[in-house]
């Protein structure tokens, strides 16, 4: 199982704990037999002394006994404590981890997989892998080294027992895990995948809530809901029938182990070949010895849940990344000037057939400081390019160099460093305003975060916020509306302080006096910088330097909006060809 090999590779951080969380339960489990069998010779040798009469001291044993039980209370407690603290450090240091290999993935890589699937791989399927430190890998070990013990201490008093004892050790500790291992993998690998279903179905279900009301469709979502509810029912009940009897069997097995163990001593007791308190305590260890394996069935029974998952982990984690990073990136120059030549890209297929070209053969010069605006019909391959300007995709021919250097030679991130974007949708984390904003630059002062606010015209309205800056946003938090989120947006691009932007649809959707005073933020933010922005409003058309107008792939049109005015596709573009523009072409013309 290559899995179980490079989960162990990925654990060996955590190795000190893992070896005294074994340590422990190994000796609280030789504590716990020690106290059972050494009572029992105990109990029976007292038992015949008084019964003839003779004297014996009882201090060695009885301090043993008392010994026995205190070491199987501490140590259960250590056990408890070790292992635990063992696996919790393995899951957060699995759950890093798995984000730091997710992160190079974004976006181009990750689209394939729902939301609820991601988060299922990160928490359910890094949670499932604690079943295999405290429940395989230590039990395997505790009742490897345990069994051998006490095999060897009991064919020192006779071997015919110790074999009995082995003999249902390994019935219990190696057919009852390999027969739980056999009937618990299809459901198993059934319940990893189940479970992200129902995730998935309930996420959509509350995300979507609106629209399944508007629709009447809420019932049957219900109904599906209800569907997969019951497939991860039945497969758990499955899984916990099972449980149950492989419970049940390792009782039998140790019962019936005590049984023999009589069976076979009586005689020999009765021949004189082993002493009463002997047998006794060879039964009560063979007894005992069964804690060793009474969790293995289980574990195994769930093993193929835990291997199912780490799986899922592997396939992101060995997921190539769409923009490979160069083995030894340069700086990103002073000069900041773009240049994009004959830039053609195409997305992959979901059936591997080629698709059209979503950019097809873009050519772009966006000196320092100027400002490009970019019109183009839906679908035409705006947003594609931005996605390009910013190494989420590689392009399969042409190129863009920044300051004369290819942005391939690059480190994705040293690149980003020196683009701001700002677009329709702002995603506020979670968290304050504060730490929202931070997120651009972790070391601004209060100060700075102020400016880029005032500058931005968010500052009045977050100081009278209750809690100022520390006002809590995002899905739990305040509430911020479209335009109030933009302008954070743009606070956070301020204070990011990048000589490059990409401001992407900034003012859609906003009402004209939003817009006009979004437009003053953008302004202030523009100073200074190269600016791509794609927009249809003629308020942000008005300043830019050059219009490039896209249409399948293509630039088609580019110049000034005077010059567009005459052109095919642009004035369609902003409606003027309809005879709708009456407001429009005032401000425009004086710019
Ligand atoms: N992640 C993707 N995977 C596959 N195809 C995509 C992906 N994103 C966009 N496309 C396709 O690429 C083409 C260009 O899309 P793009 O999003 O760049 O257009 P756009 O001009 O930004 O459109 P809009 O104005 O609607 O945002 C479209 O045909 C679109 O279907």
């Amino acid at each position: 199982m290559p899995e179980l090999k490079r989960l162990w590779l990925l654990f060996r951080p955590y190795r000190g704990w893992m070896i005294a969380g074994f340590a422990v339960s190994l000796l609280t489990l030789l504590a716990n037999v020690a106290l059972l069998a050494v009572s029992g010779w105990f109990v029976t040798t007292m038992a015949i002394a008084g019964a003839s009469g003779v004297a014996l001291s009882y201090l060695a044993p009885a301090a043993l006994i008392r010994a026995s039980a205190i070491a199987r209370t501490v140590g259960r407690y250590l056990e408890r404590l070790i292992s635990h603290e063992a696996t919790l450090r393995q899951l957060a240091g699995l759950r890093v981890w798995f984000y730091q290999h997710l992160e190079p993935l974004a976006p181009a890589r990750l689209q394939q997989y729902h939301s609820a699937d991601l988060l299922s791989r990160i928490r359910a399927d890094i949670d499932a892998l604690d079943n295999l430190y405290i429940r395989v890998l230590v039990p395997v070990l505790v009742a490897l080294t345990a069994g051998a013990g006490l095999f060897v201490f009991a064919a020192l008093y006779h071997l015919q027992l110790a074999l009995l004892l082995l003999g249902m050790l390994l019935l219990a500790g190696g057919l009852l895990p390999w027969l739980g291992r056999r009937l618990g993998a299809a459901p198993g690998r059934r319940l990893a995948h189940t479970d992200t279903q129902l995730r998935q179905l309930a996420i959509d279900g509350t995300q979507g809530l609106a629209e399944l009301l508007v629709y009447g469709a809420a019932d049957d979502h219900a109904r599906r809901l209800d569907a997969a509810t019951a497939a991860l029912i039945a497969d758990q009940d499955r899984m916990s029938r099972l449980a149950g009897m492989s419970q049940g069997a390792v009782g039998l097995s140790a019962n019936l182990t005590l049984w023999g163990m009589l069976w076979l001593g009586i005689p020999l007791v009765a021949d004189g070949a082993l002493a009463p308190p002997q047998l006794v305590m060879l039964a009560l260890l063979a007894l005992a010895a069964f804690e060793s394996v009474a969790g293995l069935p289980l574990a195994f029974q769930q093993l193929e849940q835990t291997l199912t998952a780490a799986r899922r982990l592997f396939a992101i984690v060995d997921a190539k990344p769409a923009v490979p990073e160069p083995a030894g990136p340069s700086p990103v120059p002073q000069n900041h000037a773009l240049h994009i030549r004959d830039l053609r890209f195409s997305y992959p297929s979901a059936n591997g057939q080629a698709s059209r070209p979503a950019l097809d053969g873009i050519d772009l010069d966006l000196s320092e400081g100027a400002r490009i605006a970019i019109v183009g019909a839906t679908g035409s391959g705006k947003s594609t390019l931005f996605h390009l300007l910013l190494r989420f995709w590689a392009a399969d021919s042409g190129h863009i160099r920044l300051g004369g250097a290819d942005i391939d030679a690059f480190h994705g991130e040293d690149l980003r460093r020196h683009i701001a974007l700002v677009s329709q949708q702002t995603h506020l984390f979670d968290a304050s305003i504060r730490d929202n904003l931070l997120l651009a630059a972790p070391e601004a002062t209060q100060g700075h975060l102020e400016a880029a606010c005032r500058t931005a015209q968010i500052h009045r309205f977050i100081e009278a916020l209750p809690e100022g800056y520390d006002t809590w946003v995002g899905e739990t938090g305040v509430r911020v509306s479209g335009g109030q989120a933009r302008r954070i947006a743009i606070a956070r691009a301020l204070l990011r302080d990048a000589p490059i932007l990409l401001l992407d649809e900034p003012t859609e959707g906003l009402d004209a006096a939003t817009e006009r005073a979004l437009m003053d933020a953008l302004h202030q933010l523009m100073q200074g910088r190269s600016t791509l922005m794609i927009t249809h409003r003629p308020m942000a058309l008005a300043d830019m330097d050059q219009i490039l107008v896209m249409d399948q792939g293509r630039i088609v049109e580019r110049g000034t909006h005077s010059e567009l005015l005459g052109a095919r596709h642009y004035p369609r573009l902003l409606g003027l060809d309809a005879g709708i523009d009456s407001g429009i072409h005032g401000p425009l013309d004086a710019a």
